[in-house]
């Protein structure tokens, strides 16, 4: 194989973990000349997948920074709307997923998030409110310019998914031929944009600002206001053991690891991959527990953008990833030398086929509606 996920030796146990995430430059897939440059961003998305799940990746050349900062301010004036006014929106007047969600509406792990957001996903053909996923989006109307400067910048997040998915694809050592079958299942994303009201936690408050989970889906591109110390990832560190860690996922309570912060960068978002990439690389890549925890005394706004698969994509482990996991395959020859055995098997598949739609379904269908659901529960 010819791809820098071959040629690099990355074993999860000779490396030291860093305290903070790496920054990966998106820059040389913007450029059609790179080459070489290409091939170092798609071995570092390889190796930041493989220990973290998550790491900033700079878009700088991609977006100036004054449009994002633009964007938190129409968020703030839509949040300090009269709540009546909020509830104009409200994800119950839709399909109790695209719409507005009050404070503490949203449950994760059984507890309430002190957040207030406004979901929006892609749109659909023939909207049917009563199907589930299948309502309309809805835009506040209040605030100038706001819809315009949301659709470009998720105009520019769907490109940007598909490009970072290519670097992805070569980092996991795809062929052209095996990345054209892949772009298939994410070339129609059905994206997931949300905006996201962090009041500061009341001291007493028995919660989260946003509970411990893993993203669902595919990519995460999260742009936040300046906002220090609230956003915590876990990071696995077998051996280190930490106390039991309220406000995980059942089953969850205890991990061997630690939370790192992840505070903004300037010109970067922070990325992290979702439970479809686990199941593309046969769980070699995984989906990464974090969590926000805002106790400033400032009002965080975030804006997630999750770029998923296609609604009907069949999501299944990828050839690429099998053939990394081939310990197998790898023989012996008379000469003492290791080649591949085209005809040994590749690595069982350990993750089952998914469409992603029907999944997604399971995951938000329901939620929300008085029925103490939320996003990541
Ligand atoms: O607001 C943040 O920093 C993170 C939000 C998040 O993890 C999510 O919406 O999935
Ligand atoms: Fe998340």
């Amino acid at each position: 194989m010819t791809s820098p996920a071959a040629s690099i030796d990355i074993t999860k146990d000779t490396l030291p973990k860093l305290t903070s995430l790496p920054i990966i430059n998106i820059g040389p897939y913007l450029h059609d000349h790179d080459k070489a440059g290409r091939l170092c961003v798609s071995a570092a998305l390889h190796a930041a997948c493989l220990e973290y799940g998550f790491f900033y990746l700079d878009i700088s050349e991609y977006v100036d920074p004054s449009e994002p900062e633009e964007l938190t301010k129409l968020a703030r004036q839509f949040f300090e709307l009269p709540q009546e006014e909020k509830e104009k929106i409200s994800l119950q007047h839709q399909d109790y997923a695209r719409g507005y969600q009050r404070l503490k509406e949203n449950v994760t792990n059984g507890k309430a998030d002190n957040h207030e957001a406004i979901d929006f996903y892609r749109p659909v053909e023939n909207p049917d409110k009563t199907k589930p996923l299948w309502g309309e989006n809805q835009w506040p109307t209040a605030i100038p310019g706001f819809r315009e400067k949301y659709e470009r910048w998720i105009e520019k997040m769907k490109k940007l998914g598909v490009i970072v998915m290519e670097a992805m694809a070569v980092g996991l050592g795809c062929t052209p031929e095996e990345w054209e079958d892949f772009k298939s299942k994410i070339d129609d994303s059905f994206w997931v944009m949300r905006i996201i009201g962090y009041p500061p936690l009341p001291n007493a408050f028995d919660g989260f600002s946003c509970g411990a989970h893993r993203d669902y889906g595919c990519l995460t591109f999260l742009y936040t206001d300046p906002t220090k110390g609230a956003l915590e990832v876990f990071l696995r560190e077998p051996g280190l053991v930490i106390q039991a860690t309220p406000g995980l996922p059942p089953g969850e309570t205890v991990e061997e690891g630690t939370w790192i912060k992840a505070d903004p960068i300037p010109g970067c978002v922070v990325c992290n991959i979702g439970d479809m990439w686990e199941t593309w690389t046969n769980g070699l890549y995984r989906s990464t527990l974090h969590r926000v925890i805002h106790r400033g005394t400032n009002y965080r706004v975030s804006i997630p953008f999750f770029f998923e698969p296609n609604f009907d994509a069949v999501v299944q482990p990828l050839p690429a990833a099998l053939r990394l996991q081939d310990g197998d395959s790898k023989v012996f020859d008379d000469y003492g030398l290791w080649h591949h055995d085209e005809e040994h098997k590749l690595a069982e598949k350990r993750y089952h086929p998914i469409v992603y739609g029907e999944f997604l379904k399971k995951k938000v269908g329901g939620n929300f509606a008085g029925s103490g659901g939320g996003k990541y529960s």
